[in-house]
């Protein structure tokens, strides 16, 4: 009879990917912000066609702009490196964001071309930073650092918190402290579904901001044109969405019907191109972290 002797199951010591390194989330944070801006088609934002429903933006000051932070993003992921998730991070956070927002208006001279991106971009940088690597775990991280408080954040009256007061709109601040469900439960599969059906990348990408714009509470939409705005906004990217999106013929048509609605309410959805920045980054983060 043939006698099997045991033979000791090798420890299997749980792989853990390293984390990315500062200066590669910082640049990741900025090829987003680019891919955005020059994605093309989109209504009423800025891209590779004009300004949309902005006269203090444009392509290369957006591209300024975004260059512009790559230090400010590498400063946040460091902090999340040498501190744990505490009140002390998120403060430091605070601080760090409020000086990338100086200078975003230094090298903008005065225009608001990222400030709700540097929010959004900062927190799911710092959630890489401390080791998150799925969608999912980033989007979460960094919602669990929004959450914390930030005492030295002096709220001044803005946009958003007007948004808040007329309309109850949670906002970027709300967002963010839900853990960027417009990202992972709305941007991401989108995007990635658009790239599964064939779609060229630009057209995944102007997908993903279809999607999510059918879905948002944009504040900025609200801020411009109130609640007209902002469901004009979501019916067109919705429509536009179900006649096949950027990549066939009635879905551009219909983007660009919505691109004239939104100058002629002259309401622009500057959150839903920041979530598409966020979509962006959190699905290039999750793949790299797969071949770190
Ligand atoms: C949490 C903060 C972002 C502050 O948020 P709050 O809502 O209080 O203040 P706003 O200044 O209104 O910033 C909100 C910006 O966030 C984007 N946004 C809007 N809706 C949503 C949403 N539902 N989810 C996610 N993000 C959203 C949007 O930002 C983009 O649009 C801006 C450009 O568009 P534009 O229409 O030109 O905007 P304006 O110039 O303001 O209006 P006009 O005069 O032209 O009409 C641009 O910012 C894009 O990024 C909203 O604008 C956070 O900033 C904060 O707390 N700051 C304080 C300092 C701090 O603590 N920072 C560090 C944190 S790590
Ligand atoms: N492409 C864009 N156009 C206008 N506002 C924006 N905010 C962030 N990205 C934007």
């Amino acid at each position: 009879m043939q006698t099997f002797h045991s033979v000791a199951a090798p420890t299997v010591a749980w792989w853990t990917p390293p984390r990315m390194q500062p200066a590669a989330l910082g640049a990741l944070a900025v090829e987003a912000l680019l891919q955005e801006a020059r994605a093309t088609p989109k209504p009423g934002l800025v891209d590779r066609r004009g300004v949309g429903a902005h006269h203090d933006l444009s392509l290369p000051l957006m591209e300024r702009s975004a260059v512009a932070l790559e230090p400010h993003f590498i400063a946040m992921a460091e902090a999340a490196v040498r501190k744990t998730l505490s009140i002390e991070l998120r403060e430091e956070l605070g601080a760090l964001g409020r000086d990338a927002e100086s200078a975003m208006l230094r090298v903008t001279k005065g225009v608001n071309t990222h400030r709700g991106a540097i929010w959004a971009l900062g927190l799911l940088v710092a959630a890489g930073a401390q080791g998150a690597t799925s969608v999912k775990e980033l989007c979460n991280l960094a919602g669990a650092i929004a959450r914390m408080p930030d005492a030295k954040c002096v709220q001044t009256g803005s946009h958003g918190r007007s948004a808040q007061e007329t309309y109850g709109a949670m906002g970027a601040r709300g967002e963010a402290m839900s853990g960027f469900p417009h990202v992972w439960r709305v941007g991401v599969p989108a995007l990635r579904g658009a790239r599964l059906r064939g779609a060229s990348e630009e057209a995944a990408r102007v997908d993903a901001l279809l999607a999510i714009m059918a879905q948002l509470e944009d504040t900025c939409l609200l801020h411009r044109g109130g609640r007209a705005a902002l469901l004009a906004a979501q019916v067109g990217a919705a429509e536009a969405s179900a006649l096949g999106g950027a990549a066939t013929d009635a879905g551009l048509q219909r983007i660009i019907a919505l691109d004239q609605e939104l100058l002629s309410l002259w309401a622009s959805p500057g959150g839903s191109a920041d979530l598409l920045a966020a979509t962006l980054l959190v699905d290039r983060m999750e793949k790299e972290s797969k071949y770190a």
